[in-house]
């Protein structure tokens, strides 16, 4: 069994629907997969936009009505006959969504409320591209997974009940699939409580790797506009190379320091199980990619990756005294509290410093928490480079001309932040 994901430019207009049948058309008819579908486009943006305004208590009216507008042209360029029930079914979950709006209370319960109405965007995408799948004659159904993905309440970013999940999904989805492929959700998921979560920004690849999990699948692809797993976002940087093949471990560091093709969680779970993981481009599907699996090899390409919109965070002692063991104790709770990921730290005599995503809410209560206790000084917005697996010319390259506020070396890996420059693509 197969697991497929199509992320938000997989399903961004009418055309990009119709690719994705092609693709699915060229399986062996017998070959009945999983498909894991993101929200359209950037819908999940458009939706947060949506959220903030009404949690604010500001008119949300006309963004709620571009979000909205933008399903519509799709589905009627993909479904123009009248009376189609694709419409029907979309009215009712537009209307949901404008139900949930109307009761979000404002400037409570962030996080909970977020999940409600954001986790739309792939109901809709989900429920479109089941519906043309049919109306091709292409055998699917459509399934909200929430029932079947298992999170407790960590609101925008669940965690998952791996037990119950698996035990769900190997019951119920095998006989499901006997009939036809099933159509459904990345990036969300259900509490015991019947209430929706969402599994962090850009979580539909995890979403796909639960499933293939859970599913003991052959393996699980995920189709990109990209030719595969590059050594660098070729937005950012020129001249980047695919890796033919690559090791699980390789692929989880990349991801982890910022290769932003994958979401961090999602090799892991594949890693437990050896399930390989492919990483396509749905523009040119007959094209090889990049398959990470449990391979050997020498040492690779030199990889780059750029985290963006960074924040350094250092904290002084207040009386010149060492940093000790109980001050990073104190320093890591407080971050752990509120959930700002450490990307790089490094500690001196009397300071410690730490290079954090710059989430203004999360940084200002992690200040306010630690003020009393340390003289806090930040700096943002930063770039932080990785490059993994690097040598003395990709160094000198990347480091050439930039003024370094913070850099870390070990055998494999060098990173340092700076200031941003301008000029993409280095
Ligand atoms: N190492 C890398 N190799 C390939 N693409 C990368 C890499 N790092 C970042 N990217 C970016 O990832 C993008 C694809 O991922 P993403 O936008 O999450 O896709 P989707 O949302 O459609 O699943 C590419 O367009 C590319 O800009
Ligand atoms: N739609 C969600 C989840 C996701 O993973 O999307 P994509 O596959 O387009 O990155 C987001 O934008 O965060």
């Amino acid at each position: 069994m197969l697991v497929y994901k199509f992320g938000g430019a997989s399903v961004k207009d009418a055309a990009a629907f119709r690719n994705i049948f092609r693709i699915l058309s060229s399986l062996p008819a017998q070959e009945k997969p999983v498909v894991v579908v993101s929200a359209m486009g950037k819908t999940t943006n458009a939706l947060e936009q949506v959220f903030k305004l009404a949690f604010q208590e500001s008119d949300y009216t006309e963004a709620w009505q571009q979000m909205r507008q933008y399903h519509q042209t799709v589905v009627q360029e993909l479904f123009p006959e009248f009376g189609h029930p694709v419409h029907q079914a979309l009215e009712e979950q537009f209307r949901f969504l404008e139900n949930t709006l109307k009761t979000i209370r404002p400037q409570v319960q962030y996080d909970e409320q977020y999940d409600q109405l954001i986790s739309g965007g792939e109901i809709l995408s989900s429920l479109i591209l089941h519906h043309f799948l049919s109306s091709q004659g292409y055998q699917n159904q459509w399934l909200d997974c929430r029932p079947y993905l298992r999170t407790d309440a960590t609101w925008r970013e669940g965690r998952v009940d791996w037990e119950y999940t698996q035990q769900q999904m190997a019951t119920h989805l095998p006989p499901l699939l006997e009939n036809g492929a099933l159509i459904t959700q990345g990036f969300i998921g259900g509490t015991s409580t019947g209430r929706t979560t969402t599994l962090g920004r850009e979580g539909s690849d995890f979403s796909a790797a639960i499933f293939a999990y859970c599913l003991k699948a052959e393996s699980l692809t995920i189709w990109k506009d990209v030719p595969g797993l590059l050594n660098a976002d070729p937005k950012l940087f020129r001249d980047t190379i695919r890796y033919e093949e690559i090791a699980y471990q390789e692929a989880i560091e990349m991801a982890y320091y910022g290769a932003s093709v994958i979401h961090p969680k999602t090799v892991q779970p594949l890693a437990q199980q050896c399930i390989p993981l492919h990483v396509k481009s749905f523009l040119h599907p007959d094209q090889p990619g990049t398959v990470i699996w449990n391979c050997q090899h020498d040492r690779i390409a030199p990889s780059f990756i750029l985290k963006q919109n960074q924040c350094l965070l250092s904290f002084h002692t207040k009386d010149f005294g060492f940093i000790t063991e109980q001050h990073l104790s104190t320093i890591f709770q407080a971050l752990s509290h509120h959930r700002l990921k450490i990307n790089l730290m490094q500690n001196s005599a009397i300071s410690f410093s730490t290079c954090v995503d710059a989430d203004e809410a999360r940084v200002e209560a992690v200040k306010e928490a630690l003020a009393q206790e340390f003289l806090i000084l930040y700096n943002q917005p930063l770039h932080l480079y990785t490059i993994k697996n690097y040598d003395q010319p990709s160094l000198e390259k990347l480091t050439h001309g930039r003024e370094i506020l913070l850099e870390q070396r070990s055998r494999q890996t060098f990173q340092f932040v700076c200031r941003p420059t301008q000029e993409f693509p280095h």
